[in-house]
């Protein structure tokens, strides 16, 4: 096992039944960039991810969403020269014998699609911007000013989020959402999972900004503040998100255990809880909706590398995130009672100030 988690494959008889290719001869140390493998594998299928096998700069590992898709690659372009990469000869395995899922670290498996992660009203999709939209996010929001929190910058539109009520002040328009996300928000009104969003045009935009490795701790955004449909857009680097489902009754987790998205001491957890995580890459788009938006806490772990199926994956940016909210009006009447503070009332705020994700 090199230092990043990756293994080289053993004899030949590895099984094909793996998304991942291991490819040799391949990579940044011959001047083919990530991108560059990631469009030339692009026409077998989906490509969810391009990562370094070792530090060699010459060994990648390419992980496709089918298997399918990474037997067609395979096929057609090991050892022989391939003409959308510099006609290198590529030398070609396959990376894993436990197909997508592996325990990670803390043994929690992570899944790379929504499909894998199974949680009712999450959906995702890969590659939700190209390339070059991304650049412009990026350059749009850089140029702005960035508000500092303890270990994240954000920036707000359409509403100002507030984190000491984790509620918005609705009174307070502040305009439009920028010119510069017009074709997001027009891209996700044919988001797979929705039926009429029409009427739910989102009006509230968070951008995160989290340095290499800083998480956010667990919560579920605050029923009363926000509709059914989030949306949550990744960007620059990658990261894992964690959904936890308490069973019975509330989770109100002690405030000293999470601040700033760091658990700080790991308390027993209750044995009623569900847990799942899902790789977020850069382009990718998440909507969380019913159950798993108002039942399910979600969390991005503290972690410099998380593991994703057989392999590490280097939290080596910073990720930028836009998350798409509309403001509710009125109050929430979902059937998941137990986490609703419209319907909860003032009991319920202590859960919600305890998970503050400032
Ligand atoms: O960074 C993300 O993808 C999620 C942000 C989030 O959960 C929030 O702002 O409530
Ligand atoms: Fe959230």
């Amino acid at each position: 096992m090199s230092k990043n988690g990756f293994s080289r494959p053993k004899g030949m008889g590895e099984s094909k039944s793996s998304p991942n290719l291991y490819v040799a001869n391949c990579g940044p140390a011959v001047g083919l960039t990530h991108d560059a493998i990631k469009s030339a594998f692009q026409s077998f299928g989906e490509v969810i991810g391009v990562h370094s096998a070792d530090e060699s700069g010459v060994r990648v590992i390419v992980c496709f969403a089918e298997i399918t898709a990474a037997q067609a690659a395979f096929q057609a372009l090991n050892e022989k020269p391939c003409p959308n990469l510099a006609g290198r000869v590529l030398h070609i395995r396959y990376s894993v014998s436990r197909p997508q899922k592996v325990k990670s670290n803390d043994s929690i498996v992570v899944s790379q699609s929504a499909k894998e992660l199974a949680i009712p009203g999450i959906y995702m999709v890969h590659e939700f911007i190209s390339l070059e939209e991304e650049k412009e996010l990026l350059k749009a929001v850089d140029e702005r000013p960035w508000k500092s929190l303890s270990k994240r910058r954000v920036q707000h539109y359409g509403y100002e989020f507030l984190y000491e009520t984790r509620n918005v002040d609705s009174k307070q328009f502040l305009g439009e959402l920028p010119s510069f996300v017009s074709h997001i928000l027009h891209n996700i009104q044919s988001f797979p999972g929705l039926n009429d969003i029409s009427s739910k045009l989102m009006d509230q935009l968070t951008v995160n900004e989290y340095p290499c490795g800083v998480g956010l701790s667990p919560h579920i955004d605050t029923h009363s503040a926000f509709d059914d449909l989030i949306f949550s857009l990744s960007l620059a680097g990658p990261c894992i998100m964690e959904f936890r489902k308490y069973n019975e009754g509330n989770w109100n987790p002690p405030s000293s255990t999470v601040i700033d998205g760091e658990e700080l001491t790991k308390c027993a957890e209750p044995s009623n809880v569900t847990r799942k995580a899902v790789f977020l890459p850069p382009r990718s788009m998440l909507l969380m909706s019913g159950e798993g938006r108002y039942a399910w806490h979600h969390y991005i772990p503290h972690h410099k590398v998380d593991m994703v199926g057989d392999h590490a994956v280097r939290r080596d940016s910073r990720r930028v995130s836009f998350t798409f909210r509309k403001v509710r009006i009125g109050p929430c009447q979902c059937i998941y009672q137990q986490f609703c503070d419209s319907q909860l009332g003032s009991e319920n705020d202590a859960m919600r100030m305890s998970a503050d994700t400032r």
